[in-house]
């Protein structure tokens, strides 16, 4: 039995759940890892030098046990997220951490403390097998899954999942990620695929979706209404074109900065007016590495109120990190709130909190989105109120390509890895949903 056979299932018409079931697992798959004897690599190297091409690698994994409430999936689409590069890069520490010490947590943890991390996610395939005690889910369903990996076992995570003391992003902090042929998850990852999408159109949103959903429209974070000036920091990126979309979506007015022409043009074209090109206006928010120019905070300022006639920001949506945040938290209205999820630039920020404490704004952080949350995130895209925003597919031997594209900021949007589906445009199940939707699906592809 080879990976082979479950692709022929997923691609005939008529394999049901029994037939699904019947499958035997292979012994082993294909699997995008980073190895923990090359942690060591790229030391001495800057972030930007430290090439995802070397350190990212295509191996043949043996099928991990399967335990209570998990699901074997086989993966037909993955996507990149940035956190595939922060651990390809072991930045901002080697994520072999993580594993060694989930694995101490008990005896089936163990199982993640390997040698190599098999990374990714993000999934959209199909359940090949459930563990003891999962009755939402059986063979054959067609899913995908977000990243919250948590035990529940503490009383600390019940009203916010993400507040376990346990929570993991799986792929990341936890072994057996999306980027390969299958993936291990817990059961209570997955989610309906949505029907009008491609197996790698439907992989592309989870991860950055569903964070953007949480850091800007849910109470958890920035709790965004109608009318609200936001700030979207990269907003044809990852995270930033959900961002964009959830603030017109919501009836907010996003203010969307970027770095070319294509770009700003990207972001028009979703329904954004108010677009700052910070390469093209030349920001230079540090004077040097070590000294901000409030002046330089003051014009971007301007700008805004340029753009807002004369309104300041009531929400920003950061990730840059320590070479925006000053300005961030300058620009942000009385009262205001400035949500942060990440410090792509370096996570030792410094802003002059006079700001902060005497206009009586707020920092927020957010990270990733509890279940529910996630949960949420992908029923808009199911109903086709907010879009995938897949620029461009690799196959899972490029995924090394995929990850150095992503890092050295060369992508717009989502950027997309098959696995198990040998082609792009298949698993698509709803194609009347598809039609009425088919511009804004393919609006970032190959620009
Ligand atoms: C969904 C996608 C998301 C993304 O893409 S996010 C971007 C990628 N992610 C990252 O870059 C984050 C990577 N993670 C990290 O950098 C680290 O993960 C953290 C810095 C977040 C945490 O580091 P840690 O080593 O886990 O924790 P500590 O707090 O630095 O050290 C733990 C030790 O510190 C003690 N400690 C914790 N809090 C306190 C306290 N309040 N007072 C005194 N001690 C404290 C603990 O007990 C323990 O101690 P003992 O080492 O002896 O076991
Ligand atoms: N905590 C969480 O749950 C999550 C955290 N993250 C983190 O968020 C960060 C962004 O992720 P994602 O959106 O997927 O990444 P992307 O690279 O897809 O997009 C980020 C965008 O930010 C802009 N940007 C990058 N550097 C700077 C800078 N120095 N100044 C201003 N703008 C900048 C760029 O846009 P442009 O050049 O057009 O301005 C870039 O396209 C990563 O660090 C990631 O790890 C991501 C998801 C979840």
């Amino acid at each position: 039995m080879t990976v082979k056979d479950i692709l022929d299932a997923i691609q005939s018409k008529d394999a049901t759940s029994a037939d699904f079931a019947a499958l035997p697992i292979p012994d082993s798959y294909r699997a995008i890892t980073v190895h923990k004897d090359e942690t060591e690599m790229f030391a001495g190297l800057q972030s930007r030098d430290k090439d995802p091409r070397k350190s990212i690698h295509l191996d043949e994994v043996p099928v991990p046990e399967l335990g209570p409430g998990e699901a074997l999936v086989a993966v037909m689409a993955s996507s990149v997220n940035y956190n595939s590069v922060w651990t390809s890069i072991f930045e901002p520490l080697s994520t072999f951490g993580f594993l060694e010490r989930y694995g101490r947590t008990n005896e089936l943890a163990k199982r993640h403390d390997l040698p190599y991390h098999i990374i990714g996610s993000d999934l959209a395939g199909v359940v090949l097998r459930t563990g003891p005690g999962v009755n939402a889910w059986k063979p054959g369903d067609e899913v995908v899954a977000h990243c919250l990996s948590v035990e529940l076992e503490s009383s600390d995570g019940h009203n916010d999942t993400m507040l376990d003391p346990e929570q993991r992003i799986w792929g990341f902090e936890t072994n057996f990620g999306g980027l390969a042929e299958i993936a291990l998850v817990k059961s209570n990852q997955l989610m309906p695929k949505p029907g009008h999408l491609s197996w790698e159109e439907a992989a592309a949103p989870g991860l950055v979706n569903s964070t953007a959903y949480r850091q800007l429209v849910s109470r958890n974070g920035a709790g965004m209404k109608q009318g609200d000036n936001v700030l979207i920091w990269g907003a044809s990126g990852g995270l930033g074109s959900y961002a964009t979309q959830f603030a017109l979506a919501g009836g907010a007015n996003p203010i969307c900065v970027v770095s070319s022409p294509q770009k700003a043009e990207i972001c028009r074209s979703m329904g954004a007016e108010s677009i700052i090109d910070r390469n093209a206006e030349g920001y230079r928010f540090w004077k040097d590495e070590h000294t901000q120019d409030p002046k330089e905070w003051k014009r971007f300022g301007k700008r805004i109120r340029e753009l807002t006639g004369g309104e300041d920001i009531d929400i920003v949506f950061e990730h840059p990190g320590r070479e925006t945040f000053g300005a961030s938290v300058f620009v942000t209205r009385k009262g205001g709130t400035i949500t942060t999820c990440a410090s792509t630039s370096g996570y030792m920020h410094e802003y002059d909190n006079r700001y902060l404490w005497m206009s009586l704004k707020r920092i927020i952080g957010s990270h990733f989105a509890n279940y529910r949350e996630a949960w949420e995130a992908n029923r808009l895209i199911a109903k086709g109120k907010i879009h995938p925003t897949l620029s461009k597919v690799y196959s899972l031997q490029d995924t090394g390509q995929a990850a150095y594209d992503v890092h050295r900021n060369l992508h717009q949007g989502k950027v997309g890895v098959l696995c198990l589906a040998p082609e792009e445009g298949l698993g698509v199940r709803d194609e009347e949903m598809r039609a009425q939707h088919i511009d804004a699906i393919n609006r970032f592809r190959n620009v």
